[in-house]
């Protein structure tokens, strides 16, 4: 992928590094979605590869670590999810995370590079449908990669690949032959990691490792963990304030799936429930979420990373306030499943 590098040098002045930080910004329940300037969501991405060290740890330049975050930003379309932002909430909750607990017990100074840039990279040029609609619409990306399965991931590991090879903007060039391969490698298993399917696979071995205890020289310890950690920073928009997270629920991810479930029924096929926007009631299927997916994974991820505690006590009362929501919905007769007043 070549972008003419005069495009992105006049695009590096409007970046001013030196940002003014919001409040709370090194905070885990930091509400990150207030960060609405687009040059200013660079800067503080550019922040947090500097606050982390990573920076003077790789020697990387100014330039093209700018050059190589606006490649980033304008990999990413414009779905009312899968977007930008959503990439940079993720890498914001992995740097809160690293701020929180003493990450250098668990990662390695290579893992904890792949990460953050797996996170800024790991939904990449997103079309805002899922790795079934791949498959049942007989996409390309389908024909490229059903055969191997987690669809979408394969293709932003692709995407990935194509900008860290785009001249001025490959921030891991600079590391030596070893640590570049294994940089590339941990970041193509993190994003591969990010298919909910994958999680859903290993996380029996996960509730075993911390059952037993993270032992850093076991190398399979570190992929259970690395997977542990994105999907934690994947799923982070759903462990923030309540008032938050139910507007980016009902209006970025419903959205998505409703619009998914549209197209579906165009192809003469039925939309899974939560797809369907006139079946779906998102309270229910938040708490089912909660129950099936988010308290295991976060439970999991307390009991290694105990000083995150903060996002299971913020989990249980989302939870609770989709249960209040839930039964105040049960008791009108025709209440709207996908309206709903905030109940903060
Ligand atoms: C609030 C909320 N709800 C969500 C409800 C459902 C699913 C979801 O992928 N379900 C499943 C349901 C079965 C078994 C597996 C594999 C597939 C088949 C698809 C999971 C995701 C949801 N999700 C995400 C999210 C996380 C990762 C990728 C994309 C997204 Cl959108 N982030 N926030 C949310
Ligand atoms: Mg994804």
């Amino acid at each position: 992928m070549q972008v003419p590098q005069t495009e992105l040098d006049g695009a590096l002045q409007e970046v001013h590094i030196t940002c003014t930080l919001p409040p709370n910004f090194s905070s885990l329940l930091f509400p990150t979605y207030i960060v609405e300037e687009e040059s200013k969501s660079i800067s503080l991405a550019y922040h947090m590869f500097e606050d982390l060290g990573l920076i003077n740890r790789w020697q990387f330049s100014h330039q093209t670590l700018t050059r190589f975050l606006l490649m980033v930003k304008r990999g990413y379309r414009d779905p009312p999810y899968h977007n930008w932002m959503h990439a940079f909430c993720v890498g914001h909750f992995f740097y809160s995370l690293c701020k929180a607990v003493d990450i250098s017990k668990y990662m390695t100074d290579i893992e904890v590079l792949a990460m953050l840039i797996a996170c800024f990279c790991h939904d990449l040029d997103h079309r805002g449908t899922t790795n079934a609609f791949q498959v049942a619409s007989r996409s390309v990306l389908a024909c490229l990669y059903s055969s191997e399965g987690s669809v979408m991931e394969r293709h932003h590991f692709a995407q990935t690949f194509c900008i860290l090879n785009t001249s001025g903007c490959n921030i891991i060039e600079c590391l030596d032959t070893e640590n570049y391969k294994t940089c590339l490698d941990n970041i193509q298993k993190i994003i591969l990691a990010t298919d909910l399917a994958q999680h859903l696979r290993i996380i029996s071995q996960q509730k075993e490792m911390a059952a037993t205890g993270y032992d850093f020289n076991n190398p399979h310890h570190h992929f259970l963990l690395l997977s542990l950690v994105i999907t934690s920073c994947d799923l982070s928009i759903n462990v923030k304030m309540f008032e938050e997270s139910s507007v980016i629920v009902r209006d970025h991810i419903y959205s998505e799936f409703f619009s998914e479930g549209d197209m579906e029924k165009e192809l003469g096929r039925t939309p899974m429930q939560q797809n369907d926007r006139k079946k779906a009631c998102i309270p229910s299927l938040q708490i089912k979420f909660n129950d099936f997916i988010l308290a295991p994974l976060y439970t999991l991820l307390i009991k290694l990373l105990p000083p995150a505690q903060i996002v299971v006590d913020q989990l249980e009362e989302n939870r609770l306030i989709w249960e209040s929501i839930s039964i105040k919905h049960n008791q009108e007769e025709n209440h709207n499943c996908v309206k709903y007043d905030n109940y903060t």
